[in-house]
């Protein structure tokens, strides 16, 4: 049967734990083919990013222009963008579809991913043409230039224009998301805290699951509660292995590679 078709627009992670490589593994697990458009190398482990290179944004256009000539995209997942250009450039390209934007602003070791241009061109541009964002709390402080608790912070981001679930990680008891549709009031989605320290790439694959499950149809309320499920289960996949001396990747499909 000819599978959905989902694009993730994002950086490399050499580790293979985290951006493209989350992402495709995760289409293929939920049984969507993965196009990819990369925006930048990242030279990257389980102990930290060394280095990124972004990727000329001429060239970032071309894969681009050829992946939507071409193929039915249903959905779009933006991941580490890296300049404000191409920022634009997407919001540009993708507004109208399906769009999934995960705000990669910071990583887990304290590396910035995306300097105050890029928040501004966040907030100029790709916020407004998203159809959900799914920011952790930092980069949603980070996005509305204030802290304050996670329901008011994904309340102000879904003024902006896009629905927000706001992830909250963590390994103890139980994890809130909150999930704010614009105009309306947050509301907070809990689930059991899997106590893992592999948990590298969980945001990626949490919003490319979200992306696939919209792929294939799903309307939002579901596809975000879907993504959830798979994520939480993969995270206990991952509590079974160990892979690098820093924080493990987390399984993005089954060791046995059978579907999800
Ligand atoms: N240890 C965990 N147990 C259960 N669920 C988790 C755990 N860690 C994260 N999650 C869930 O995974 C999803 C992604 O959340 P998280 O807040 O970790 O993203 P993130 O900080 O953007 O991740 P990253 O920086 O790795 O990209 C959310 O649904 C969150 O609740
Ligand atoms: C390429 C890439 N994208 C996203 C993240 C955030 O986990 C990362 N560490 N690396």
């Amino acid at each position: 049967m000819t599978p959905a078709v989902a694009l993730t627009v994002a950086g490399t992670d050499s580790g293979g734990a985290a951006g493209i490589a989350a992402d495709l593994a995760t289409f293929a697990a939920l049984g969507v083919h993965g196009a990819c458009v990369v925006t930048a190398v990242t030279a990257q482990d389980t102990t930290g990013i060394r280095d990124v290179h972004p990727v000329p944004l001429a060239s970032v256009e071309s894969q681009l222009d050829a992946v939507l000539d071409d193929l039915p995209v249903a959905a779009v997942k933006t991941g580490m963008l890296g300049t404000p250009e191409v920022v634009e450039l997407l919001a540009r390209h993708l507004a109208g579809r399906p769009l999934v934007v995960d705000p990669v602003l910071v990583a887990t070791s304290g590396v910035v991913l995306g300097d105050e241009h890029v928040v501004a061109a966040y907030r100029a541009h790709l916020l407004p043409a998203a159809t959900v964002i799914t920011p952790n709390a930092h980069e949603a402080a980070v996005l509305l230039g204030r802290a304050t608790d996670p329901a008011t912070a994904a309340a102000a981001l879904a003024d902006t224009g896009p629905a927000v679930v706001l992830t909250g990680g963590g390994t103890r008891g139980t994890c809130t998301d909150w999930l704010a549709l614009p105009g309306q009031r947050p509301v907070a989605r809990t689930h059991r805290a899997v106590p893992t320290t592999n948990d590298h790439g969980t945001g990626c694959t949490f919003s490319a699951a979200l992306a696939a499950h919209l792929a294939r149809g799903a309307d939002l309320d579901a596809a975000v509660h879907h993504a959830g499920l798979f994520t939480v289960r993969q995270l206990d996949v991952s509590r079974r292995w160990t892979l690098g001396r820093g924080r493990g990747p987390v399984a993005h499909t089954t060791p046995t590679g059978e579907p999800a």
